[in-house]
């Protein structure tokens, strides 16, 4: 059951001078994170910045060395109901080499710590989730035997048939073709609409653009911007061209944002 609009300052995802180390690797050093009930919030940065290494913490993949994360009011870990969060991991494939069909693969996204077993009417709401993402005939097929981007669809669907609360997508529709990314960002501004709150990693807001309420850019484990999301330049804007170019006489981010390649609302 999602959570009424009624108080849009709830704070739903929060960091606070988050570390993770890998090694002698420093990869985040001292994020500090705040998502809102009802906001959609894009999490972008260069190759390397950190985002899925953020994400993964957030979730309770990553233990992070110094610092506390909070979902829902919890801190990460089993107090959190999770339940209530899906989770889109980086592109990987949703077969992990397991003969699953893509029925069982959505379905799995109603097990959790507390729900190892699958709730009445199961089957209605995988069907509902697949045709959430355009595969609702495709059910019955081994996910091995489907494309790339079918597979990240799956992904998506298994994230969706939770009705969560809060969604953390790591690059959703990477590979993703582009009738299927405005079904899917079609589908986010329902759920948005009704009051899902969204965390997405993305390298171009592409058809979220219009969703997305605010930009946290990463550069080399930092939160180098929190604010306005970039926009494609007006010269730029127009169908097939909807990525972010670097603004020369923009000096609002700072040599690191530029380093990204992005464009910021003034
Ligand atoms: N467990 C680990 N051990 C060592 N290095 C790691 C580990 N996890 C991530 N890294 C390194 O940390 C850096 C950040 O990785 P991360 O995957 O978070 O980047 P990203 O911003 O999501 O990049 P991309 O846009 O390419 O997906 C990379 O240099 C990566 O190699």
């Amino acid at each position: 059951m999602r959570m009424s609009t009624d108080h849009p300052a709830v704070t739903v995802v929060e960091a606070r001078a988050l570390h993770f180390r890998a090694g002698a690797s420093h990869i985040l050093r001292g994020v500090d994170l705040t998502v809102r009930r009802g906001e959609v919030v894009a999490l972008l940065g260069a190759n390397g910045s950190g985002k899925s290494t953020l994400v993964k913490s957030l979730v309770g993949i990553n233990a992070p060395t110094q610092g506390e994360a909070r979902l829902l009011g919890a801190p990460v870990g089993s107090g959190v109901d999770w339940s209530r969060v899906g989770y889109v991991p980086q592109r990987s494939g949703a077969g992990g080499g397991i003969p699953s069909t893509a029925q069982e693969v959505v379905a799995s996204g109603l097990l959790h710590g507390r729900r190892l077993r699958l709730p009445r009417g199961w089957r209605e709401r995988v069907a509902a989730a697949l045709d959430q993402v355009g595969l609702g005939d495709r059910g019955g097929d081994p996910v091995h035997l489907l494309s790339g981007g079918q597979q990240q669809r799956i992904l998506i669907a298994r994230a969706l048939v939770r009705e969560p609360d809060l969604l953390i997508l790591d690059e959703p529709v990477a590979g993703v073709d582009v009738a299927s990314q405005e079904a899917f960002a079609a589908t986010m501004r329902r759920l948005v609409d009704d009051g899902l709150t969204v965390l997405v990693v993305l390298h171009e807001l592409g058809e979220l653009e219009p969703l997305v309420t605010r930009a946290v850019v990463l550069g080399h484990g930092k939160v180098v911007h929190d604010g306005a999301p970039p926009r494609p330049r007006e010269d730029h804007d127009r169908a097939g061209h909807r990525h972010q170019h670097p603004h020369a006489d923009d000096n609002t981010l700072g040599e690191q944002a530029r380093a990204l390649d992005l464009e910021v609302r003034p």
